[in-house]
């Protein structure tokens, strides 16, 4: 059994006050769920977040990470800050990573493996953009997209990666994959992984699915047999949402 995970990217929202305020909320809220619970603030935020949470059942994640140990990368952040302030996860592969800030599979392959020798937890992110789904090159996509980076991994670092399956094309366009489009792309994922690295990983990863899920879709999406939970954006900004969202979870 696969314990449904969800996961709320903040990307660039939320000054620390504002943080706070949404995490009081939330922790106040209580969801009642079976399902793991995960919070992706800034960067800066990250310190005050791990204290906040540390008596709730919600942890903490960061968004990215740099694939060195340290030295000369202004502006970066790396593995040993992140474990320094208690963030044991992080979110990497991001589409706006991506696309904005030019991270290719090689890299993100570095990445990976620099969070996974570090024992972080790792989110890996992927998905098609609009062109490529409407040219029907979509599992190709991210059969590369994962070959490249994860493929060389064993079966115990699988233990420590959650897949993310975010549709370019759904991310914050108020555009949601069907619950069938999900479905058909994660099982495929599930397939392909069951070929190429074994029966056991493919069967124990969880695959979340990202890209406009809000509180009236995620229950539908949520049920689908090869989904386990959701990265969700936009509406992990407010708690209510954020509440209804993993309720749907659980
Ligand atoms: O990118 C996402 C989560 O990482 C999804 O964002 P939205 O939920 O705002 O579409």
């Amino acid at each position: 059994m696969r314990t449904p995970l969800v996961a709320g990217n903040w990307k660039m929202n939320k000054t620390l006050e504002q943080s706070e305020a949404l995490l009081t909320e939330l922790a106040a809220k209580r969801p009642d769920t079976s399902a793991e619970i995960i919070v992706a603030p800034p960067f800066l935020n990250l310190p005050a977040a791990v204290r906040q949470l540390q008596n709730s059942v919600i942890g903490v994640a960061a968004q990215n990470m740099h694939q060195a140990e340290s030295g000369a990368y202004t502006g970066e952040v790396s593995a040993d800050m992140l474990l320094s302030v208690g963030v044991r996860t992080v979110i990497l592969g991001h589409s706006e990573r991506r696309s904005y800030f030019g991270e290719s599979d090689e890299l993100l392959k570095e990445k990976v493996d620099q969070a996974l020798a570090k024992d972080l937890q790792v989110i890996f992110c992927f998905g098609e953009e609009l062109g490529q789904r409407k040219s029907g090159s979509h599992f190709e996509v991210v059969e590369r997209q994962l070959r490249e980076a994860l493929f060389h991994l064993d079966a115990s670092q699988w233990k420590s990666l959650v897949l993310a399956y975010e549709p370019v094309w759904a991310i914050g366009t108020g555009e949601t994959a069907s619950p069938a489009q999900a479905q058909e792309m994660h099982a495929f994922i599930r397939q392909l992984l069951a070929k190429e690295v074994g029966a056991g990983v493919a069967d124990a990863v969880r695959i979340l699915y990202g890209g406009s899920v809000k509180p009236a879709n995620a229950e539908e999406i949520f049920s689908q047999p090869d989904v386990d939970g959701g990265l969700i954006g936009g509406a992990s900004l407010k708690a209510d949402d954020f509440v209804a969202i993993i309720a749907a979870a659980g």
